[in-house]
């Protein structure tokens, strides 16, 4: 049965590629600013991405530990609605991002075992949504953006005050379970959805949108 799940399509990098995802029906368009990543973009070619979207889909910047400086830089240019903490930022640290850019934001939480679990009440009570990822192995590149998943039955039967998105190892193959055993109401994918590292394809990204929502 189709269902109303929200999909955030993250790592795009190319204007072609924000409007396969947008016909496709994501809710959210995420853009990388981190170098280390396949998928960086820089505040002008952002600005040119998010040009590219259709009114009503939320552009999502994701950054890692950036200073105000460079937040600064990215909303200078780029018609940024949400951002995306995805680093170890303090929940004092998303508190004064929300207040500084009168902008939602999203916190990442890496989750492995029930033993991260516990940090999610914290980021609950000051950000506008959580994004519940896998946690990155030590000594990885990325914090993110890796194609690993975590125990999804450690969210089963879980409700939090806040709205929270899924992330981490999402495919077309398995999102429609990890969305049965954690209640998710919204997904997030990136490497789910490339050939290659950095290289997004279309009708990946529409079988994930549609096996997401159950069709
Ligand atoms: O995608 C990246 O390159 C990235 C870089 C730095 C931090 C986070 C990143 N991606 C985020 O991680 C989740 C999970 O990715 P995946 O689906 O397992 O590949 C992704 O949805 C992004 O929000």
């Amino acid at each position: 049965m189709a269902q109303d799940i929200r999909v955030k399509i993250c790592g795009l990098t190319r204007p072609d590629h924000i409007e396969a995802a947008a016909r496709a029906g994501a809710a959210y368009l995420g853009l990388v600013f981190f170098e280390r990543s396949p998928r960086n973009v820089s505040p002008a070619e952002a600005r040119d991405l998010c040009l590219a979207a259709p009114p009503g889909l939320v552009k999502v910047a994701l950054t890692v530990d950036a200073d105000d400086a460079a937040l600064d830089a990215i909303l200078a240019q780029a018609p940024i609605d949400m951002l995306q903490l995805h680093g170890h930022e303090a929940p004092e640290r998303v508190a004064a991002v929300r207040r500084r850019y009168g902008l939602p934001v999203m916190k990442a939480v890496g989750i492995a075992d029930a033993g991260d679990l516990g940090q999610l009440d914290a980021y609950m009570a000051v950000a506008d949504q959580v994004l519940i990822d896998a946690k990155p192995p030590r000594h990885s590149e990325l914090p993110g953006g890796n194609g690993l998943t975590f125990d999804w039955r450690l969210l089963t039967g879980r409700r939090w005050p806040r709205p929270w998105m899924l992330a981490g190892g999402l495919t077309a193959a398995n999102v429609a379970e990890a969305v049965r055993l954690t209640g998710a109401g919204q997904v997030d994918v990136s490497s789910g959805v490339e050939r290659a590292p950095g290289k997004k394809d279309e009708q990946m990204i529409a079988r994930f949108i549609s096996a997401a929502q159950g069709e």
